[in-house]
């Protein structure tokens, strides 16, 4: 085996371990929201191996089949209100709790459904954890006035495949960063962004860190 696939390897256990750990969260008769990712891929079936009677919704088509296919109740997220749990990756983690998601282009569902859980769980690798954000924060930005949009944006360029599955276009924003505080209102501001990949700690209630064969567990107070 060579170093790098050592590494990737070892990054894969990390990712397991701290979903299994997050799956252990769950309880009988909760709604939980299923998020989107490589992270995620291995919630999935460490949730479905529980057998719970739970009913799930999904922050993406691909979370949708593969959640349902493993057996899991997996439903539409409309006449829901809220959920008891969500649990979902994330590209970044710092050390107050600011978030980066969206590398897979979910982040606006993600976002929803991270607003509407009373608990929301994040699980990583360590190689997930910064000393501070970098970019690109991932945005979803309508279609019309795109250009106009950008331009009051400054650096943003189309990253992803353009169209997510709610018809907005994804792009990522490579400007300074500085404090995730301010530019995650001036994001939130600006008319033509759907949304972005910058989640505060304020919606962040625990984060399990995979940690070679251990799982570190951070509470966020944010919720
Ligand atoms: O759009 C994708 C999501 O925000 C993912 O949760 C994030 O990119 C982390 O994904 P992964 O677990 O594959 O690193």
């Amino acid at each position: 085996m060579t170093k790098s696939e050592a590494e990737i390897l070892h990054i894969e256990t990390e990712k397991r371990l701290a979903a299994e750990a997050a799956a252990e969260l769950v309880e009988e008769g909760m709604t939980v929201g299923l998020g989107t990712g490589s992270t995620v891929a291995y919630l999935l079936p460490a949730l479905a191996r529980r057998k719970l009677e739970i009913s799930c919704v999904a922050t993406s088509l691909a979370t949708f089949d593969v959640a349902r296919e493993m057996g899991l109740r997996v439903q539409p997220f409309t006449g829901i209100d809220h959920l008891d749990i969500a649990i979902d990756g994330a590209d970044q983690v710092d050390p107050v709790g600011w978030l980066v998601k969206g590398g897979g282009g979910a982040h606006t569902r993600e976002k929803i459904v991270a607003g509407a859980s009373q608990r929301y769980v994040v699980i990583v690798s360590s190689n997930k954890l910064v000393d501070t954000l970098a970019v690109p924060i991932p945005l979803e930005l309508l279609a019309f006035g795109i250009d106009a949009t950008r331009c009051q944006l400054g650096d943003v360029r189309l990253t992803h495949a353009p169209i997510s599955p709610d018809g907005g276009v994804l792009a990522g924003y490579f400007g300074p960063l500085g404090d995730p505080a301010k530019l995650a209102c001036r994001l939130s501001a600006t008319p033509g962004v759907v949304s972005h990949g910058l989640f505060p700690p304020t919606m962040v209630s625990d984060i399990l860190v995979g940690h070679g064969n251990q799982v570190n567990w951070r509470h966020v107070d944010g919720q």
